[in-house]
């Protein structure tokens, strides 16, 4: 049996931006084992974000495929990978995108009434998470009440509600100081180690990055 979570083969990107065609990936093979913490470096404009929207099959490939557990999500329809993003993956990006009018506690408990819990279970497990990340004491705050940590941090505890195979963390720390971005990085190692939720993580930051147990780096549309 193989270890693989997903998998990306021989994946291609050609975007034509008006003035020509550009290839943003370029071949790439990507795979994350169940578990597995991975990094992706590389300058901006390196394809990064791209990689990891094929990767969470939020935008196509122009060749190549991506395995899921196995199963190719490739040419999969747009509601059944809504409903497989919901129920696997979780996602924390650069930006919380926490909504804005609902506190800490109902943004964490979102993506549990939409995967079909009841408000009472949703609430509950929210409630748990929130503790877990340290935000016991914020779970009635909405986003604006926040410091731009604990958003993260809410973030974090949401990407988590499904209980997740994958999170995509896409510059998770790129818009927090040294400090704050040190403690979310700290709390996704944790809750790796303690729940075995594997993570990829694109990062401008080395120091956070080698402190992942891979580190791969995208250089002129190729993995190396
Ligand atoms: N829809 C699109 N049409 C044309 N070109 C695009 C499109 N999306 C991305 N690109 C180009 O693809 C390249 C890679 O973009 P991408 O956002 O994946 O890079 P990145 O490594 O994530 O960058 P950053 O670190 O700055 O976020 C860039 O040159 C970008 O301009």
């Amino acid at each position: 049996m193989t270890n693989a979570l997903l998998q990306g083969s021989q994946l291609s990107k050609i975007f034509n931006d008006g003035s020509g065609q550009v290839t943003v990936l370029d071949d790439v093979d990507f795979t994350v084992n169940k578990g597995e913490m991975v990094a992706i470096v590389g300058a901006s404009g390196s394809g990064k974000s791209t990689l990891m929207h094929i990767l969470a099959g939020l935008d196509k490939p122009t060749s190549g495929k991506v395995l899921f557990s196995g199963d190719e999500i490739t040419h999969w329809s747009a509601s059944q990978l809504a409903r497989w993003r919901n129920q696997h993956l979780g996602f924390v990006y650069q930006f919380h995108h926490l909504l804005p009018e609902f506190d800490a506690l109902e943004n964490v408990a979102m993506p549990l009434l939409i995967a079909g819990a009841s408000k009472e279970q949703a609430l509950q497990r929210a409630q748990s998470l929130l503790q877990r990340v340290g935000l016991a004491d914020r779970v009635n705050h909405r986003p604006a009440q926040l410091s731009g940590g604990e958003r993260q941090r809410v973030a974090v505890a949401r990407a988590f509600a499904n209980q997740p195979q994958l999170i995509i963390a896409d510059e998770p720390t790129g818009n927090l100081d040294g400090e704050a971005a040190e403690a979310v990085y700290q709390l996704m190692l944790q809750l790796n180690q303690e729940q075995g939720t594997a993570f990829v993580v694109v990062t401008h930051d080395e120091r956070m990055a080698d402190q992942l147990q891979r580190v791969e780096r995208l250089q002129r549309g190729k993995l190396c």
